[in-house]
């Protein structure tokens, strides 16, 4: 079947999140068999787990303690690098900051926004030069000490599973599995470390942790704090919301706009939101993943049919995200 013909025999019901192994990539059979459950989770889901993703565990330590530490700093402190006052949305985002979702008050979570940027600063940094509108230099905190390198290191490791991924998506489209290589050189990735203090009072459905919504990227990976659940993922058949708890030794990865435009919505950019009512802080990292700034966004041919025209318009990849970051803090949150 080609893949518009297995879209639209796909429902978009799903009760819980598949969980894919990706450590098993050696031959051609095993990442065939890989490439095939990541289809189905696209297709059918849009969100799932991976296990054996290769992020050492000390790498998530020391990013999880240095984002305590640094939310814990008084927020005077934290105002210093806010986020609207610096270039290209990089810095601080203090708690009902954003709004993401129209219908709500506010986003219930502050946040710390960081992108590319080599752990040893190199004097003409070409890839941060190349990223156009979405470059800028990071602006990093006094205080903690560490906080720096800590986050970077968990950045650029999680950038490599990214690279993993754009080549498991590319067999899971039938395509190369280098098609996304040259599209990814000096990709957009950004990476917010979030906390979302515990949600105790009135059950007003329009403050949550974070509205519902979906990315603005190609996919996401996720990194949420153990033992904690806050991330649901809406069932578009049911309207029913289904929870994303954290499994030990998995990261959740959801595929985004950008990818659903250029997969013709063949891979699901699937609604989600975070609600934190278990009492105590949450911590979350995700890591948005996308494509060189000028690489256009359209429907590829594989996805397209007599059946299923191309519902998207060409857009560079860019200036697509620029255009939503810009929507997402405008809304500003009327919290009274
Ligand atoms: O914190 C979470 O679990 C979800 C965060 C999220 O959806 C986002 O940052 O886009
Ligand atoms: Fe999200």
């Amino acid at each position: 079947m080609s893949l518009p013909q297995t879209a639209a025999s796909v429902s978009g019901a799903f009760d819980s999140i598949p969980v894919v192994d990706i450590g098993c990539v050696s031959t051609p059979e095993e990442r065939a068999a890989l490439a095939q459950q990541i289809r189905d989770a696209c297709m059918n889901v849009g969100f799932f787990y991976i296990s054996n993703h290769g992020i050492p565990q000390e790498t998530i330590d020391e990013v999880f303690s240095a984002m305590k530490a640094y939310f814990s700093l008084p927020l005077e402190t934290k105002m210093k690098l806010y986020h609207k006052e610096v270039a290209n949305f990089k810095g601080y985002a203090p708690v009902l900051d954003s709004n993401i979702d129209p219908a709500n008050r506010g986003d219930l979570h502050e946040s710390f926004e960081i992108g590319w940027e080599e752990l040893l600063a190199k004097e003409n940094d070409e890839k941060r030069v190349n990223d156009g509108a979405m470059s800028g230099a990071n602006i990093w905190p006094l205080e903690p000490a560490g906080f720096r390198e800590a986050c970077l290191g968990y950045y650029h490791a999680a950038v490599g599973v990214g690279k993993v991924l754009f080549r498991l998506f590319a067999l899971a489209l039938d395509l190369p599995e280098t098609y996304f290589d040259d599209k990814t050189r000096d990709s957009a990735a950004n990476m917010q470390v979030l906390h979302y203090p515990p949600q105790t009072g009135s059950d007003d459905d329009r403050i949550v942790g974070f509205g519902a919504h979906t990315d603005f990227q190609c996919f996401t990976i996720l990194w949420q704090e153990p033992g904690i659940q806050a991330l649901q993922v809406l069932n578009s058949e049911s309207r029913q919301w289904i929870n994303a708890p954290p499994i030990p030794g998995t990261l959740v990865v959801n595929i985004a706009d950008q990818l659903a435009r250029w997969t013709n919505d063949v891979f699901r950019s699937t609604v989600h939101r975070a609600i934190n009512r278990s009492g105590v802080r949450r911590h979350s990292i995700p890591l948005f993943f996308g494509t060189d700034y000028h690489v256009q966004i359209e429907p590829m041919p594989s996805c397209v049919s007599l059946e299923r025209p191309p519902k998207y318009e060409p857009i560079a990849a860019g200036d697509y995200v620029q255009k939503r970051l810009e929507e997402k803090y405008h809304q500003n949150a009327t919290f009274s």
